[in-house]
């Protein structure tokens, strides 16, 4: 049918206000009987200019619904698109291509190169792909995460925030469309991971980015604008203006239904 059609067509879905989308987005891995359904089916909107967080207890599919959104892994079954732009069918090449252009990432650990100083590893992606960076931009990056009287130090010379701030300039410098962080603050005492959350959120509200953010920490979501919760590979709930303790609270109905799973059937009576 020619609706159907339409449907399946790269740029068919209106990107304005959502930076990446997927529709029925289902990863399994292995197959026959070891197989895991890691996403079963999930439909989910990114808004653009938004911090958006990502939850579930372990091994809900968090770090695989970032991957897939991002390119990083393939899917099985479902599309996705960044912006107006289909990823699910790309080539490898066309995907590296659009990671590096449109795309920035934070982990957990922070990935930068001992050898380079900080501002070298702030612009290494751009440097690799020929690309000169935006002085502007880059300077108000640079200044928004307080990095200005540290660019000529190495990652030795930095502590453990000071490092993470210099992966967040350097998922910024290109200015991507969508950032993605696992875990940013994972590596971080309560102090830096404040201040690395302190400006993602910078990083959205002055700078107009969009982040998407996958945390085990309530107070890390706090930050946010919105929670998405994935419970077996499934979006199951999502909070707007999430504070830390609704957070909690949410997370612990998780461990409710597990335990009744785990004990019995009759425990739904409790
Ligand atoms: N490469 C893989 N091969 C096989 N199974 C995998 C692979 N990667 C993930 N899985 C499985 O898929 C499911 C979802 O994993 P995923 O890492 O996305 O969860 P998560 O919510 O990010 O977990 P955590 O909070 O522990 O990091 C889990 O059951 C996991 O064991």
């Amino acid at each position: 049918m020619s609706t159907a059609a339409a449907e399946h067509a790269p740029g068919a879905v209106p990107a304005d206000g959502i930076a990446a989308r997927a529709r029925g987005l289902t990863k399994a891995y292995g197959s026959g009987e070891t197989a895991v359904l890691a996403l079963d089916a999930v439909d989910v909107d990114i808004a653009r200019g938004r911090f958006t967080a990502v939850m579930g207890p372990s091994g809900s599919g968090k770090s695989t619904l970032m991957h897939c959104l991002a390119g990083l892994d393939t899917v099985s079954a479902g599309q996705v698109w960044l912006g107006d732009t289909e990823i699910t069918g790309l080539k490898e090449r066309e995907l590296t291509r659009l990671r590096r252009d449109r795309i920035g990432f934070m982990f957990q650990s922070f990935n930068l190169i001992p050898t380079l100083n900080a501002a070298e590893n702030i612009t290494l992606p751009m440097d690799i792909a020929g690309k000169k960076p935006d002085e502007k931009w880059l300077d108000q990056v640079i200044d928004t995460l307080g990095l200005r009287d540290r660019l000529g130090h190495r990652p030795s010379q930095l502590s453990g925030g000071q490092q993470q701030r210099v992966a967040c300039a350097r998922a910024l410098a290109s200015r991507p469309e969508l950032i993605f962080a696992d875990e940013p603050t994972g590596n971080l005492d309560s102090r830096a991971g404040l201040e690395v959350l302190g400006f993602l959120r910078e990083a959205v509200d002055q700078l107009g980015q969009t982040v998407v953010m996958v945390t085990h920490d309530p107070g890390a979501a706090a930050h946010s604008d919105v929670v998405l919760f994935l419970g077996d590979g499934r979006v199951v709930d999502r909070m707007e203006q999430p504070t830390a303790e609704a957070v909690l609270e949410r997370m612990k109905r998780f461990d409710v239904i597990r335990s009744q799973y785990q004990e019995a059937p009759e425990a739904g009576e409790a």
